[in-house]
């Protein structure tokens, strides 16, 4: 064979050998092609699963996540010493879940809620374990008037002192349901459950520095809370009851004519809680107006004494003085001591209970229909004689036998007003009205509760000495 034909058969095997080579490359791409796009696939899949997955997790967690971060922003505040905790009360706007309800639970409500004499007055309390909730009901209570309490018992201070107030109004027949006013079909309940006469309405976020560090719980208490308590009252007893609640001092504001009258000026609040209680007086109106509820609002003055407030000034010095920790005071900007008309509970409790007497009937129905106008008053209810604030820490300081550690500074502009007096000629004309209580007498008091309560031995004390005054009280005696 010649070398040509040779070369070229032997170049022919070779480019056959070449061809069969890149057809087996060829296919092995292929191959390795569909194996990429294969698992690409199986990627696409597991990704579009897994999303799938994580929406569906975060659908079913996302109720619990909103409210956690909901009752985050509603946690109780660590605050200064001056500034208590609270728990908001928006989670009774979202159903407290409180259980209640059932025979026996009416049975309770009613035996508590009636009178035991004759023409008594059947009161729902709110914030009947507070200050001013407690003296209240067992004033009525020791007078023969069906009382049934309730409260939150929220932590803006020290629930156990809360608590030992509900036990003492327990050791006297006055339940205390842990309930919330915004709570409306508890409050429902309540009223088809017993024939309320009146609501002495005390519930509210109380303070009013504290409105700067936590201003969501005072419309939720104050405002949102009040208006659901008028609602229920309005629509859904039966009955319609007559409401006297507890307005304040503060919504003079910077009003500057003194003493301080109800025909002042009130629309200019130096605080978030005062403009809360300004617009509960203007709900109140409109209240009054379309539903022909009953209603009086009293504007309470700087009210001390026993099983107090934690967190007022006068109690919360006398823990300082005690401990032997500073004590801050504030002076106006041109070096005024702040003055206040101190009001002592008794004198207040009498102006609560003269109110009820005095509320008149509400003239609405449930259906809605008015049968003519209602009463709406408002009243001060004060002491009509202010105190430098520095007075009051000078009686402390003689009936605790022990000198106060002292910061004065200028009054923070957190809301506070340099003072206040209040003019109650209208309380004293239409229910008799007259406050009687010093502030010395009053603070010697306060002092002889707080010394037991806390049961603190005070060497060298006016209290301790055996100077302290007798006093009959129902809430002194029970006060251990
Ligand atoms: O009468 C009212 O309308 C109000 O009375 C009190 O509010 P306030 O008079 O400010 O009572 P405190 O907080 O006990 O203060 C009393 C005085 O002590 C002064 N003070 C308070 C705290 C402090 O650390 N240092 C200090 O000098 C205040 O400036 C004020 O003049 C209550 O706390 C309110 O809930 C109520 O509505």
């Amino acid at each position: 064979m010649p070398v040509g034909v040779v070369d070229a058969a032997a170049k022919g095997v070779r480019l056959e050998r070449h061809a069969a080579g890149a057809a087996v490359l060829l296919r092995r791409a292929s191959g390795a092609k569909q194996l990429v796009s294969a698992s690409s696939h199986l990627l696409f899949r597991a990704t579009v699963l897994a999303t799938l997955a994580l929406v569906v997790l975060f659908a079913v967690h996302y109720p619990s996540l909103l409210s956690r971060s909901f009752s985050l922003s509603a946690a109780p505040s660590s605050g200064s010493s001056s500034a208590p905790r609270s728990r908001s009360s928006h989670r009774s706007l979202l159903g407290s879940g409180a259980s209640y309800g059932g025979a026996a639970w009416e049975r309770e409500v009613r035996r508590s809620a009636t009178p035991r004499r004759d023409g008594g007055l059947s009161v729902l309390v709110t914030g009947a374990a507070g200050f001013v909730g407690a003296h209240c009901s067992l004033a009525l209570r020791g007078r023969g008037d069906g009382v049934l309490g309730l409260d939150n018992f929220n932590s803006y201070y020290d629930p156990a002192l809360k608590r030992a107030r509900q036990r003492l109004l327990a050791s006297r027949g006055v339940v205390v349901l842990d309930a919330d006013i915004n709570d409306a079909a508890l409050l429902e309940r309540l009223f088809a459950a017993a024939p309320f006469t009146h609501v002495l309405h005390l519930a509210a976020q109380a303070g009013v520095r504290y409105a700067m560090q936590a201003p969501q719980t005072y419309v939720a208490s104050n405002v949102a809370g009040l208006v659901n308590l008028f609602e229920v009252a309005a629509k859904h007893a039966d009955p319609q009851p007559a409401i006297v609640w507890a307005s304040s001092s503060s919504v003079y504001g910077l009003n500057t004519d003194a003493p301080f009258s109800e025909e002042h000026r009130t629309d200019r609040p130096a605080s978030l809680y005062a403009a809360t209680k300004k617009a509960g007086e203007a709900i109140a109106h409109a209240y009054n107006h379309i539903y022909g509820l009953s209603i009086t609002g009293l504007r309470f003055f700087t009210v001390y004494g026993p099983w107090g407030r934690p967190d007022m000034a006068y109690f919360s010095f006398a823990r300082s003085i005690v401990a032997g920790e500073p004590i801050t005071l504030f002076r106006t900007a041109d070096g005024a001591d702040a003055r206040r008309d101190f009001t002592y509970i008794d004198d207040v409790v009498k102006g609560c209970l003269g109110a009820l007497d005095t509320a008149g009937k509400s003239t609405g129905s449930k259906s809605g229909k008015k049968r003519g106008p209602a009463p709406l008053r408002v009243y001060n209810l004060g002491n009509t004689s202010p105190v430098p604030v520095t007075r009051m820490v000078a009686i402390l300081e003689k009936l605790l036998g022990k000198k106060a550690n002292k910061r004065v500074v200028t009054m923070p502009s957190n809301g506070d007003v340099p003072f206040t007096h209040a003019n109650v000629t209208h309380a004293a004309r239409d229910f008799g009205y007259r406050p009687a209580t010093s502030l010395e007498a009053g603070l010697r008091h306060f002092v002889d509760w707080f010394v037991q309560y806390y049961k603190l031995d005070i060497k060298g004390s006016n209290v301790l000495a055996g100077k302290t005054t007798k006093r009959k009280s129902m809430a002194m005696s029970a006060a251990s």
